[in-house]
Formats: C-alpha cells, structure tokens, sequence
C-alpha cells in the first residue's frame, strides 16, 4: 500500500483562483493590494521564500515591494526601515524574515508592525487572537496551510489523536492551537520528550516540522494514519553509489529538498503530504490571503 498524495500545489492553486477574485473586486474599488518585504542579508531560506512569495503574488495580481538591508544593519536602522514601512499607506501587508541576528525581534518587529498589517502573525497580538479563535485576526501562514490541506481533503480532526513533533513559535505552537481549536486531541513532542516514537505510533494524524531528515521512521507510524510533513530541508543529492550529483545548470553540487519522514513513510501512511509539493507550496498561497484580509481590514471592507 502507499499512501494517497496530498498535493499541496493543487491546494494552493484553488487558494489563489479565490484570491484572484478577490483582488479583481479590489481593483474595481480602485485598491491594489501590496506586500511588503522585509529582508536582511541573503539568507538561503529567506531567499527560497521570496522567490515564492513573489511568484504567488504576481499570480494573483497584487504587488511586492522586497526592502533588503546588509547583514550588518543595526537595530537602530532596521527599526527605523520597519516604522518607515510600517506607515506606508500603500503597504497593507509586511512579511518581515525571521530569524533576525543580533536584532531583538520583539523590539523590533512585535512593538512596531501594526497587527493589521502582521500578515504572517509575528505579534503578540495575532497571536493571542489565534488562541481565542478569534477570526478578526491574522493567523501564521505555515500552520494555515496546514488546515488547508486538511480542509481541502475533508479530514475532519475533531476527536482525532494528533502528535505534533516540534514545538517552534512558528509552525508547532501554533499549528497545536489551530487544531485544538477544532477539537482534536494532541501531544506536542519535542526535544525532551520521552518516547516520542511511542507517543506517534498511537497518533491517528502526525505533524511533523523539525527539519531533521529521517527523523520520522515507518515503525513509529500507525498503518493508515495521516502523516503532514511540513520540513523543508536541504541536502546533498547523491547517486545510487552514494556520491553527489552534480548540478548541470550550475556545475556545483547537486541539493535536494527533503522533509522529516524518511522515505519509507509513505509505504505505511494513508495519506501524505510530500516534500516537495506539500505545505511548502501551500504556505505563499495563505500568503496571497492574508494580504487580501488585511487589505479588505484596512479599507473597511467586510470579509466574508
Ligand atoms: N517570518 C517568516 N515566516 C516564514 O515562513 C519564514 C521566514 N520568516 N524566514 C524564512 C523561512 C523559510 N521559509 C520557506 C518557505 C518556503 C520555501 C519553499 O521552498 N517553498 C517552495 C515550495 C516548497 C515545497 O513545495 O515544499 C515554493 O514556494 O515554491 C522555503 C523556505 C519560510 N520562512
């Protein structure tokens, strides 16, 4: 048996044919939603999100501005750049790239991006509305994407026994909210868990967002169950001698994107979303929409 594919481009896809509508209704209104980047230096992850990002807002019709800054900013400066965008009217989104070294994030992105404007939830603010299920509020674009697969395959979680493996401020917090909010029960694993393979072999569904490949094996999965993989890792490509392939574009050697499971998983799972073309590709989908949300909020538009 192998597990049914949950394909991430196809849910991101009909995300944006929505998104698309939306933004036409804007323009009739004479508004055009923007994004706004915030980048420092030219970071690996960063620079892959981007190229997304922009591909996925140029699909559905709105606009990107990326602010790049040196590696070297000050916090100084990078607060002073963020109040800047913070206050352009133009702007109704800001995705700000995190990590951010030697700059205090709270200080810098928490106390000066307006919630309204925190598409991607990096204030407390956001935060603590996604807590409260409150749906005025901005919910992180990774752990959405998540609720979107499950959506758009009606896996209904309520009841359902989840393990999510990662416990991050970005993907398993908030991805352990999202579902308790919808009533399923969950286990958050993370480095000083005891037995975390016990505790997902009984899981009905598995979460899995740590960037650690093969770290999920196929004997701790439950014949059937439905396994997320929301890693994004990057890794050598080799030959089946072991030795890495080398990029012919590019003459270097050859990367591969994997994610946690190891590639057995899907033998045992029921359905899977894949590395890539699972969350990864869903994530600047939500991107897409919580422009549009914030937008619509912005402009006192009703959201439906
Ligand atoms: N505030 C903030 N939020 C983030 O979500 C965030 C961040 N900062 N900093 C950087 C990391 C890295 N990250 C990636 C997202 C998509 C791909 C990616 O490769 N996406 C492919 C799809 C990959 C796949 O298909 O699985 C694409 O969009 O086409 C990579 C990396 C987000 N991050």
């Amino acid at each position: 048996m192998s597990a049914k594919i949950l394909d991430g481009k196809e849910v991101g896809q009909a995300i944006k044919d929505r998104c698309k509508k939306q933004v036409e209704e804007l323009k009739a209104k004479g508004i055009t939603p923007k994004l706004g980047i915030m980048r420092v230096g030219a970071k690996g992850p960063d620079l892959q999100y981007e190229k997304g990002a922009i591909k996925s807002m140029n699909e559905c019709g709105v606009e990107v501005e990326v602010f790049e800054m040196p590696a070297d900013i000050t916090q100084e400066d990078y607060i002073k750049k963020m109040q800047e965008v913070n206050a352009n009217k133009d702007i109704h989104g800001i995705l700000a790239f995190r990590p951010l070294d030697n700059i205090d994030e709270n200080k810098a992105i928490n106390e000066v991006m307006s919630p309204e404007k925190d598409i991607d939830a990096c204030t407390s603010i956001n935060m603590g509305k996604m807590l409260l299920g409150d749906p005025t509020g901005l919910y992180p674009c990774t752990p959405s994407a998540v609720m979107e697969i499950l959506d758009y395959y009606n896996i209904d979680v309520k009841g359902k026994d989840v393990c999510v493996i990662g416990n991050s401020n970005v993907v398993g917090k908030p991805v352990a909210v999202l579902l308790t909010n919808r009533f399923a029960t969950i286990k958050v694993c993370h480095v000083y868990t005891t037995d975390t393979k016990e505790k997902c072999k009984n899981a009905d569904i598995i979460v899995t967002a740590c960037g650690v490949p093969n770290l999920v094996k196929a004997e701790q999965v439950k014949p059937g169950a439905i396994v997320i993989d929301v890693a994004i890792c990057r890794v050598p490509d080799l030959d089946e001698n072991g030795v890495q392939k080398t990029n012919p574009k590019t003459g270097k050697p050859a990367m591969k994107t994997v994610g946690d499971c190891a590639p057995d998983v899907m033998e045992v799972a029921g359905m899977q979303s894949p590395v890539p073309g699972g969350v990864g590709s869903v994530t600047s989908s939500i991107l897409a929409s919580n422009l549009i949300k914030a937008c619509k909020i912005q402009n006192g538009i009703p959201l439906e």
